[in-house]
């Protein structure tokens, strides 16, 4: 599915975190949402998955405005993983996948969807917790549980912030190998620049709520583009079995030395 990101802007607390972003994440494929901490890249996915309106610009699926969709019909095509979680839902793991199939509920109760909750199980690892209280389950397996419910959503859209928080590092290459293949437009916040130039298509980097760059990984993540916008110094060598950018950070340089305060009563 196409998604057009035109002008896009938001202000929070009376700021501008979110200011005239363009970007359109190849369709059915990978994209990464890059910058610092604070950049705007969890705004920015709530603003495409119509939980924040745009004050300024337009994000469209299709050729509709996000905006414009209803509640149910936008819920149906657009799936949002958050970062934070309640621990206390007193649900079982099931229970909370079979939340991803609410917006395909009719007045009288089951859409049938209990295949489709199977199925986002098994593509999230996770068909071993199914019958576990949800309150029980560890960091990383509530962050499959997540991704699993997202995908009982079926949607056309599956935005993901930090998808790999937590996760284990055979766990954070299996989910981004599952969902760069799964064929549906996503667009995932990373922390982790490697994962992005391993797995994505295309990255977004934001930096103060500002578009910095767009484009494949292999042309984005240069040393100058790492320093301007992390303000940290890298190589950027080549992966030698997939070609892809790998990033070797150097530690910062020490802080130039303090000269000593001169004491009042010294002549
Ligand atoms: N409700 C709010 N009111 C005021 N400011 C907010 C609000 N929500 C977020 N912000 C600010 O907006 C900016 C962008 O926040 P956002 O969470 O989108 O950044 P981020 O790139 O996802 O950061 P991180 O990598 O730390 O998760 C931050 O400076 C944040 O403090």
């Amino acid at each position: 599915m196409d998604v057009t990101l035109a002008g896009v802007g938001t202000r929070l607390g009376g700021r501008w975190v979110v200011d005239g972003v363009d970007a359109t994440p190849p369709p059915g494929r990978l994209t990464g949402l890059l910058g610092p901490n604070g950049a705007g890249k969890s705004t920015l996915l709530r603003l495409v998955a119509g939980l924040l309106a745009p004050e300024r610009g337009a994000v469209l699926v299709g050729d509709q405005p996000v905006a414009s969709m209803a509640r149910r019909g936008r819920a149906r095509r657009i799936a949002l993983l958050e970062q934070e979680s309640s621990s206390s839902v007193p649900l079982t793991v099931r229970e909370v996948v079979a939340l991803g199939r609410i917006p395909y509920r009719s007045l009288w109760g089951s859409d049938a969807g209990d295949e489709a909750v199977d199925r986002a199980l098994v593509a999230a690892d996770a068909t071993h917790l199914a019958d576990r209280p949800w309150s029980t389950l560890s960091g990383g397996e509530r962050q499959r549980v997540h991704v699993a419910r997202a995908l009982a959503q079926e949607p056309e859209v599956l935005l993901l912030d930090e998808p790999t928080n937590h996760l284990d590092v055979s766990a954070q290459l299996s989910l981004l190998a599952f969902v760069r293949d799964l064929g549906t437009t996503t667009v995932a916040a990373l922390h982790d620049l490697n994962l992005a130039a391993a797995f994505c298509e295309h990255v977004v980097v934001l930096s103060a709520g500002r578009l910095a760059a767009a484009g494949h990984p292999r042309e984005v993540l240069r040393p100058a583009l790492l320093r301007e916008v992390y303000g940290v110094d890298a190589d950027v060598l080549e992966h030698p079995r997939t070609g892809r950018p790998v990033i070797a950070f150097h530690e910062p340089a020490p802080a130039a030395a303090v000269p000593a305060p001169v004491s009042a009563g010294e002549p």
